[in-house]
């Protein structure tokens, strides 16, 4: 990324773009679509080129997502190997072009320069010559983004101090753990004092106490009103900074929103109920248990016709070599436990268990990424 003129400001300026949402978006991101968007996409795609002679059908890489981050958040971008996500974050970054849709940095096309030069971007494999020390290496940086010596100066003690490394600056890096290492490739990112930070997999192969330090600068970085998109497979750390996350898969958004949307509790009023529930003498239709195995084919009519009566089931699994069954079901919090074990109770399903379960982010992300497992 090319370097603005470092000042004080962190501000990020508004936009008077229009909401353009059509993603599987939740509430939150309704309440925030008149906000100004710093990262927008819209019905975004990219196909690569069959690169060999054995596999000649384009890749998919994008398959129209849309998504928006707004001034302000640590927007966190969460998916399986191959969902798309590397692809998105060299499109923002103007590295590739995509096939179709669009997509912008505060309200401007992402290939172009005034929105480039906002940026800070941290690879995930930042490669800094051995023989620099933190305080080389950030000059080496801040020149190449074309800040003058006096600039640099001014900006390096900051960073230095912010990622905590302030008394190991004079230190070749060769001596630095990754923890540093990373930290060094945050301060590198922010040198020109961008208004939108793009971290991939900042904590990638880091201990717990490295990732912890590398947190703890995201935080500052969040309270300072700094927005950022983080690409991390690490779930705990999304959970931990991000405040909105979306949920890629195959080259789609599966799920976008606050945490708690996406685990289906944005205000509280619905809980996950965990039941087991015997089959033996249930009444589905003409085959019955007793007559019938196949109790995946049971379990998944159990499962439609919940869902023909109006209950939100998450997980349907039979449990093996018996007539059991596993539920999950989104209930309301008040009335829906009773209206569940009645219905069950209707129908000759003997509920031998009930457990309420509040979702992890884990879970939620197995579910929109289409793992499901409800055995233990
Ligand atoms: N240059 C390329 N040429 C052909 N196919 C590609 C290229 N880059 C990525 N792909 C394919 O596009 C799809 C999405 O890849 P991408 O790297 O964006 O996913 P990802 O979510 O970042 O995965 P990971 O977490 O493993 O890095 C994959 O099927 C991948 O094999």
């Amino acid at each position: 990324m090319t370097a603005t003129t470092p000042g004080d400001g962190t501000a990020v300026p508004r936009f008077d773009t229009e909401s353009q949402s059509d993603a599987p978006g939740l509430a939150s991101d309704a309440v925030r679509a008149s906000e100004a968007a710093i990262v927008r996409v819209t019905n975004l795609q990219k196909s690569y080129r069959g690169g060999s002679v054995m596999r000649r059908t384009p890749v998919k890489a994008l398959r129209g997502v849309t998504l928006q981050a707004y001034a302000g958040e640590v927007f966190g971008l969460l998916g399986p190997n191959g969902a798309g996500k590397t692809t998105l974050i060299k499109t923002l970054l103007g590295i590739i072009q995509p096939s179709g849709g669009t997509a912008e940095l505060f309200g401007i096309p992402v290939h172009s320069f005034s929105a480039r030069r906002r940026v800070g971007y941290l690879p995930e494999s930042l490669r800094i010559d051995r023989h620099h020390t933190a305080r080389t290496a950030l000059w080496y940086y801040g020149r190449l983004s074309g800040m003058t010596g006096a600039q640099i100066q001014q900006r390096r003690e900051s960073l230095l101090k912010l990622v905590g490394l302030e008394n190991r600056s004079r230190e070749s890096v060769r001596r630095f753990s990754k923890g540093m290492y990373q930290r060094l490739g945050l301060a590198q990112a922010l040198m020109h004092n961008p208004d939108l930070l793009i971290l991939d997999e900042p904590t990638d192969g880091l201990d717990p106490v490295g990732r912890n330090e590398v947190r703890r600068v995201i935080e500052r970085l969040r309270d300072d009103g700094k927005t950022i998109f983080l690409n991390s497979h690490i779930l705990q750390e999304v959970e931990l900074v991000c405040s909105r996350v979306a949920i890629m898969a195959g080259g789609e958004v599966k799920g976008i929103g606050t945490i708690d949307e996406l685990r289906g509790d944005a205000d509280g009023s619905h809980v996950s109920l965990h039941l087991r529930v015997s089959l033996a003498d249930y009444q589905d239709g003409p085959e019955t248990p007793t007559h019938n195995t196949d109790f995946a084919a049971v379990c998944q009519r159990l499962n439609d016709s919940l869902g023909q009566a109006g209950f939100n089931t998450q997980n349907v699994a039979p449990e093996k070599d018996d007539a059991v069954c596993r539920l999950a079901v989104l209930v309301d919090r008040n009335e829906g436990s009773n209206a569940l074990v009645d219905w069950l109770r209707s129908r000759d399903i003997r509920l031998l268990e009930l457990t309420t379960h509040r979702p992890s982010l884990e879970d939620t992300f197995l579910r929109l990424v289409g793992r499901v497992d409800t055995q233990d």
